[in-house]
């Protein structure tokens, strides 16, 4: 038996653990939030693990945890009111609850990077976003000012961003929504994390601005073999892009396994109901 909680007691774990070790691994992790009259028990006692090259999605109703899930792998909950109560999320042998900040700040942006909903949180409205994507690499590979800006002009390129060249030179509000998302995955990507970790990044998009990101965002993960987190409520999106899920209801995770399998045999009542209340599912 893996970290992974399993399908559900009893059931017929169809779901083998990953073949490879894992490259990050949340064990029993618990968030709380510390408000003025009360606490909220955000995510409770999760556990995943994430193998080299594969895509985990986590899927739930809103409020389910997801999101401060995802947030605590850099510890990036706002603290205060969030407290990491209890847990551990290990990447190459250490803790990132407790590794001291510096450090995280080296593992931030170049060992794991996050894209978010919103390309505007992570980018610098005021800056170039060529110059965005080019700090990256200065700031995490101490490369030059000339190879850096070479480089961002490369990983545009690679994300789709028609005529690197001029738009390096724009600002984020010259860009489309859709082309801002691609900046913001080239500066997540360009230092070659071996894990990025994606929070409804197609969500603001309309649907064929977000078909092709979801396209592009596969296409990076093959090319890379990075392993992806991919937090979403849409269920589609699981369909076509990840390899397995992790059902989360109420700060827990409630099943795990691989997409088909859960999609096909839902173990748990909860997942059943999400499922039911999606209309229609294409399986890959
Ligand atoms: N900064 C915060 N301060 C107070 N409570 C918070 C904060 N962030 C999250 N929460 C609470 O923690 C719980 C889990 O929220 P979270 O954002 O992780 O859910 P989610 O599944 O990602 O939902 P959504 O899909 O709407 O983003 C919710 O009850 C939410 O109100």
């Amino acid at each position: 038996m893996t970290s992974d909680q399993p399908r559900t007691a009893g059931a017929p774990v169809t779901a083998g653990p990953p073949t490879t070790e894992p490259v990050l691994e949340i064990d029993g992790l618990n968030v709380d939030f510390r408000l003025d009259t009360t606490t909220v028990h955000a995510v409770r006692g999760v556990s995943l693990r994430l193998a080299q090259g594969e895509t985990l999605a986590v899927v739930g109703e809103s409020g389910s945890g997801k999101t401060a899930t995802a947030l605590s792998v850099l510890r990036l909950n706002p603290q205060p009111p969030c407290v990491y109560a209890g847990g551990r999320i290990l990447f190459e042998g250490r803790d990132l609850l407790t590794v001291p900040d510096k450090e995280l700040g080296r593992i931030r942006g170049s060992d794991i990077a996050m894209v978010f909903q919103d390309p505007m949180t992570s980018l610098d409205p005021l800056r170039r976003v060529g110059v965005q994507v080019a700090e990256v690499l200065r700031h995490h590979q101490g490369l030059s000012r000339a190879a850096a800006r070479a480089a961002a002009l490369e990983a545009l390129d690679e994300v789709g961003v028609p005529d690197p060249e001029r738009r390096f030179r724009q600002y984020p509000h010259e860009l489309s929504g859709g082309l801002r998302q691609r900046v913001m995955i080239a500066g997540a990507l360009v230092g070659r994390p071996r894990v990025l970790i994606a929070d409804e990044p197609t969500t603001a998009l309309d649907v064929t601005v977000q078909r092709q990101i979801l396209d592009l965002l596969v296409s990076l993960q093959q090319r890379h073999g990075m392993a992806v987190l991919l937090i979403t409520h849409d269920l589609g999106v699981v369909a076509e892009t990840a390899d397995r899920v992790a059902v989360m209801h109420q700060g827990r995770v409630v099943e795990t396994g691989d997409v088909l399998d859960v999609f096909e045999r839902p173990a748990d009542d909860y997942t059943r109901r999400l499922l039911a209340a999606t209309p229609r599912l294409e399986l890959a």
